[in-house]
């Protein structure tokens, strides 16, 4: 890239940190969680939401299970103010939610957001003012003490006026665009801040450290957390909260190892919607977690459920590869992968459960409302016998013998090739059904009649019908699917050999039916298959014969 030059690294690592978080494996509870999705989530939407439109989000991250929702920025639009009467004048605010407003340390703003939050029981009012180097420098040209005392006037004002108004309120500091301010000065603006609201641990106030703009790799921004955690004066009145944003696409990561490093809090969106390019997804912070086996305290068991509330009303897409929520994310295209996720549900029902280890599948895709069928395992050309045969068997109940799976799968994948296009379960079917099933043509099963002259010694009366003429063929053998194939190789004149033979009731769809799958193996070696599905079982096999044999003749 010829402006390579251009760039450094802008961000600030720690002088000393004991790297603690390295030590630690997983993160073994839920943060708070603080959904911002209404606030700064919205305020990066083409259209912000309306006022129903936020009611109805708001509802929604009620029932997820958020205690913590920043609801908007008040002073920022009559929507944004409107919205926050309407949830305290209506009472539609959970005795165990606490809503959350940001403002910034501008008198009049802060003014206008008590004034919002007038009648409420409690609430988080969030500060914020910038710190980093280009934005002191560019932005607001003002020193470091100047920027202090931005924090400081607005810190003094949010006491002040809460002092003023009834209610309960807690406070948030951020120093935004965190990840570019020297880290020293971060520390000594959070301090400074914290003086002024003297925090206890009954009283904790929260400092927000955000990824304004990722600016390095996750360690980096792991290692600036733990050194504000371990420097933070009034530590256990604090609650010490990040914010990652996802310009780096290391939005999930910076949360997770700041977490490590000793966040308690963590504020995101859900499916990452926010700023550019997001905040963190909480969604799959939260299903990373309960792949853990570790509950998260929030409730995606409808994720279909909540995407589409989710398009609806921000109107944007949850992308196809989207961890966790993706419509593809479950969904094995791929022989290998269809292969080991089919045997692996098997060897999980034959165990009865235990714990969840299907490979290519992290959660069980129904834990959170997604199908196995249609979700995991869909068919083209990469497909494979293991996918093919687990989709006959799930939606069908058609337990293919593994040899006649292979024919089959090589066959579909061949069809999906040449069309160039997924084939659906039902296309599938009807492959199968066309391909195999109670095959009439050349010769037709009229009816058979079997008699047992002695143990083991079976004669059949075989009526068929071919080239438009019905006639009788008679066969003897050692058991009733034995006489039937001799009755047809002799009167047929061929000649086959290494039957293989399956059967079962059918337990899906046509119930009371039983499908049989017979191979036999021509003399050159070509095993032609063959399946018959009737409500006799013995019809069954004999239709399954007739079907190999015709599929014989024909290739003939
Ligand atoms: C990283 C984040 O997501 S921060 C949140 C960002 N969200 C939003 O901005 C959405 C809502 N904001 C708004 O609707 C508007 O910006 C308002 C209503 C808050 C303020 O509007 P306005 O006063 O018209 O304009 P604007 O936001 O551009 O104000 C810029 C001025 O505020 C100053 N300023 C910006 N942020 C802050 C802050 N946090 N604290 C103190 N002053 C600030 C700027 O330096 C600038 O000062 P200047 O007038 O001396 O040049
Ligand atoms: C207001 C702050 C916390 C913010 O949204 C950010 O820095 O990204
Ligand atoms: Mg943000």
């Amino acid at each position: 890239m010829k402006n390579v030059d251009k760039y450094t690294r802008g961000y600030f690592m720690p002088p000393a940190t004991s790297l603690k978080w390295t030590q630690k494996e997983y993160i073994a509870e839920a943060p708070i969680w603080c959904s911002v999705d209404l606030r700064d989530g919205n305020q990066a939407l083409i259209v912000p939401m309306n006022l129903e439109e936020k009611l109805e989000y708001f509802q929604m991250l009620v029932e997820i299970g958020f205690k913590e929702i920043e609801v908007g920025f008040p002073a920022a639009s009559e929507t944004e103010f409107a919205f926050l009467r309407t949830l305290i004048e209506q009472n539609l605010i959970p005795d165990d939610v606490t809503i959350q407003v940001l403002t910034q340390s501008r008198e009049h703003i802060i003014r206008k957001t008590f004034q919002s939050l007038a009648g409420a029981k409690k609430a988080v009012v969030h500060l914020y003012n910038s710190t980093s180097v280009a934005q002191r420098e560019q932005v607001f040209r003002k020193s470091k003490e100047e920027i202090i005392e931005i924090a400081l006037t607005g810190a003094k004002l949010l006491k002040q006026c809460a002092e003023e108004t009834e209610g309960n309120f807690q406070f948030e500091y951020s120093p935004e665009s965190f990840t570019g301010t020297e880290i020293e000065f971060a520390l000594e603006i959070c301090n400074r801040v914290l003086d002024v609201w003297q925090p206890t641990a009954a009283n904790p106030v929260i400092i927000n450290l955000p990824a304004t703009v990722q600016m390095s790799m996750p360690h980096v921004y792991a290692s600036q957390i733990e050194f504000m955690s371990e420097n933070l004066s009034y530590r256990d009145g604090v609650i010490l909260s990040v914010h990652p944003h996802n310009d780096r696409g290391t939005g999930v990561a910076d949360a997770e190892l700041g977490m490590l490093a000793g966040a308690q809090r963590v504020e995101g969106t859900l499916f990452g919607n926010g700023e550019r390019t997001g905040n963190v997804d909480v969604v799959t912070l939260a299903l990373n977690m309960y792949s853990h086996g570790v509950d998260p305290k929030l409730n995606f068991d409808n994720i279909p459920g909540i995407i589409a509330v989710y398009e609806r009303l921000t109107k944007m897409k949850v992308g196809e590869r989207q961890p966790y929520g993706g419509e593809l994310v479950f969904t094995a295209f791929s022989g290998s992968h269809q292969d080991a996720i089919a045997k692996g549900m098997q060897w999980r029902e034959e165990r009865a459960g235990g714990n969840w280890s299907v490979p290519y599948l992290p959660i069980d895709p129904k834990d959170i409302g997604r199908e196995y069928e249609g979700d995991i395992i869909r068919i083209n050309s990469q497909s494979g016998k293991g996918g093919i045969g687990y989709i006959l068997q799930l939606k069908y109940g058609l337990d293919l013998p593994a040899k006649m799976r292979e024919h089959f799968g090589y066959f579909v994948k061949n069809v999906s090739d040449q069309q160039q296009k997924e084939l659906l379960p039902e296309e599938i079917h009807d492959i199968f059904m066309k391909q195999y099933v109670n095959i009439k043509t050349p010769i037709e099963l009229v009816k058979s009649r079997f008699t047992e002259e002695e143990e083991q010694d079976f004669r059949t009366i075989v009526t068929i019908r071919a080239d438009g003429a019905t006639k009788e063929i008679t066969g003897s053998g050692n058991g009733r699917l034995d006489a039937i194939n001799n009755a047809l190789q002799t009167h047929l004149d061929i000649e086959y050999s290494d039957l293989v033979y399956k059967e079962h009731a059918l337990e899906i769809g046509s119930k009371s039916q039983a499908a049989s799958y017979i191979g036999i193996t021509a003399s050159n070696g070509t095993v032609y298959w063959g399946c018959g599905i009737d409500a006799d079982i013995m019809t069954s096999s004999v239709k399954a014969l007739f079907s190999a044999v015709n599929q014989m003749l024909g290739k003939q």
